[in-house]
């Protein structure tokens, strides 16, 4: 930084705020950090008591550090996202909705990997709500090279967006509880209500629950029934594991047209079975879904909800992290 007299700084750049205060009146920034100062900036200059100044030497080819954080903002922001004025050269990311963070984790990795430039976020496929922060991004130094900036938008724009925050679709769900326990009422259903608390969560409905026995037979009628209805989703609940009883994953074999996974890499939860009829999702939960806070339903389930068609791929990386 260089100090100069206001008189000869036009047409440099001011190297941070500069604040006004008048008793009664008001207080704040009236010359920005990065400002380019012209002749008529020179008589407020001196009424803020201002005759010499610190400017910053830009070359050519050089970004000061709120012009490299605001254009990384704009390279990578997409849907659902807002972005403050840089502060202290850093600007950050905040939801505005309840939703799945979706970040592309390659290319973030790619412009991380050019130096001097920090994207920082949460993870991808996350729940996020209004106001949550999901990234902070900034350049290192006080002055980047214009070339690093350029070079991350163009990494960014291939990708667009970068980082969005994707809305949850209302769904009406049907849900088919297996168990002869449950049908007999030896034992009271605790399946639907936590699936109906979760689904409210999202948005979403239970528009119907059919208690059925353990019979193939009877668990594929209540699906085909429930398609029917004109359901966007199909949660079988039970009878997922390796007992003579539990027919569950038979059952949605036989009707489904696609079984993206039976068993997920992921604990608590991994008898669960993700299927596709046509484009209806259909899950088979397993029993801890009722006894463990947080399971393999509750990664899944919000991916589904935001719209995300279900690979065996997505699955299968969700080992990585899915000791929950
Ligand atoms: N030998 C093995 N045993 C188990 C395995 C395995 O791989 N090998 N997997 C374990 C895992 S992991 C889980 S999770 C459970 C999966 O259980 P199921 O989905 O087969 O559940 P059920 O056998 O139908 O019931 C288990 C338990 O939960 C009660 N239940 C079921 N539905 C309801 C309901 N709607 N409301 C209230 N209670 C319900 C049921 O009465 C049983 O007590 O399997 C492990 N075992
Ligand atoms: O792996 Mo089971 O499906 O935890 O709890």
């Amino acid at each position: 930084m260089k100090e100069v007299r206001v008189e000869d700084a036009i047409g440099m750049v001011l190297a941070h705020d500069l604040t006004r205060i008048v008793p009664g009146e008001c207080k704040g920034r009236v010359f920005k950090k990065g400002h380019v100062i012209s002749e008529e900036d020179i008589p407020m200059l001196l009424d803020i008591g201002k005759q010499h100044i610190y400017i910053l030497d830009l070359k050519p080819g050089e970004l000061h550090e709120d012009d490299a954080a605001l254009r990384l903002s704009a390279a990578i922001k997409g849907d659902h996202l807002s972005a403050n004025e840089p502060h202290e050269g850093k600007v950050t990311l905040k939801s505005t909705i309840r939703g799945l963070l979706s970040i592309d984790e390659e290319a973030l990795f790619h412009i991380n990997s050019i130096g001097e430039i920090a994207i920082v976020t949460k993870k991808s496929g996350i729940v996020v709500d209004p106001g949550t922060k999901v990234a902070g991004l900034r350049a290192i130094p006080l002055v980047i090279e214009e070339e690093k900036i350029v070079q991350a938008e163009r990494i960014a724009k291939e990708v667009y967006p970068l980082i969005t925050v994707k809305p949850f679709a209302k769904y009406r769900v049907g849900v088919v509880t297996t168990g002869s326990e449950i049908l007999t009422g030896r034992i009271e259903d605790r399946f639907g209500p936590r699936i109906r608390e979760k689904l409210t969560f999202y948005g979403s409905e239970v528009i119907g629950q059919k208690i059925v026995g353990d019979q193939v037979t009877d668990i594929q009628t209540a699906i085909k029934d429930f398609l029917a209805e004109g359901v966007d989703m199909i949660i079988c609940t039970g009878g997922m594991s390796v007992d003579p009883d539990d027919r569950t994953p038979g059952a949605i074999r036989g009707v489904a047209t696609e079984v993206v996974s039976y068993g997920m890499p992921v604990l608590p939860g991994s008898m669960m079975m993700f299927a596709y009829i046509d484009k209806i999702p259909v899950f088979g939960l397993p029993g801890c879904v009722i006894y463990d806070d947080v399971t393999s339903f509750d990664l899944l389930l919000p991916r589904v909800l935001a719209g995300e068609t279900i690979t065996r791929e997505q699955i299968a990386k969700m080992g990585h992290g899915g000791l929950l």
